[in-house]
């Protein structure tokens, strides 16, 4: 499995989505959408071995999780307007329900799930089911002398991941990776990880 934790500082946390301004009204959801994109979308196929989530905080209503899950995907495509769609299903799928029912993951459409989770809940969980951690920074090591196991890449967005989290992710043992001496766009970061692991030969039984 391909597992990837993406922190959306400023996302919408509502359904109000203007598919007309996702960078400006909708706080980088364009970013996001492109995120989505490129973990799952190859030409012409899906990576079904791709586990993708976005913890969303901005305003009115953070934290969000949403979770794409690569072999239940359906009518999915790769263009920034379609993801867009379906994050806005989830978002309202979120809205109507009680706070109760939002603990747990509930289905949005194929393979999409919402859950009221934040970003130092969502990591602990996945060190309790055995994962490692490595959160993708330009200063950290290079990608090409790391190891990959069992893996979750955490990934910020035009903000980064701020302070506290980095502290957090230090004090848990994540692993900082780096791909490149320059400073990449989040989704550019997915595409580079994938190319690692695909020359590596991972594959989805690791
Ligand atoms: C546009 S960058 C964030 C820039 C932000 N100003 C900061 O200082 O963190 C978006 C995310 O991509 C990842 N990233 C960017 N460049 C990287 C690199 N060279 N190696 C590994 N990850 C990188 C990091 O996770 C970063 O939070």
């Amino acid at each position: 499995m391909r597992e990837f934790i993406f922190k959306a500082n400023k996302t919408i946390t509502s359904s109000d989505i203007n598919l007309k301004d996702l960078p400006g009204s909708c706080g980088r959801l364009d970013l996001l959408c492109r995120c989505v994109s490129d973990a799952f979308f190859l030409s012409h196929d899906i990576r079904r071995d791709v586990v993708f989530y976005a913890v969303l905080y901005g305003q009115p209503n953070p934290p969000v999780c949403i979770k794409f899950v690569g072999n239940e995907l359906k009518k999915v495509s790769p263009d920034e307007r379609n993801i867009a769609i379906f994050i806005k299903k989830a978002l309202k799928k979120f809205e109507e329900l009680d706070e109760e029912d939002r603990k747990y993951w509930n289905l949005s459409t194929p393979g999409i799930y919402v859950k009221r989770l934040g970003f130092r809940d969502l990591i602990l969980e996945k060190l309790r089911e055995g994962k490692n951690i490595y959160y993708l920074h330009r200063d950290g090591e290079d990608v090409e002398n790391v190891d990959i196991e069992n893996p979750v890449f955490v990934i910020g967005d035009h903000i980064g991941i701020g302070e506290d989290d980095e502290k957090f992710l230090d004090e848990i043992g994540a692993k900082k990776v780096s791909l490149s001496p320059l400073e990449l766009h989040a989704n550019h970061c997915i595409t580079i990880i994938h190319n690692v692991l695909d020359k590596r030969g991972f594959n989805n039984t690791e």
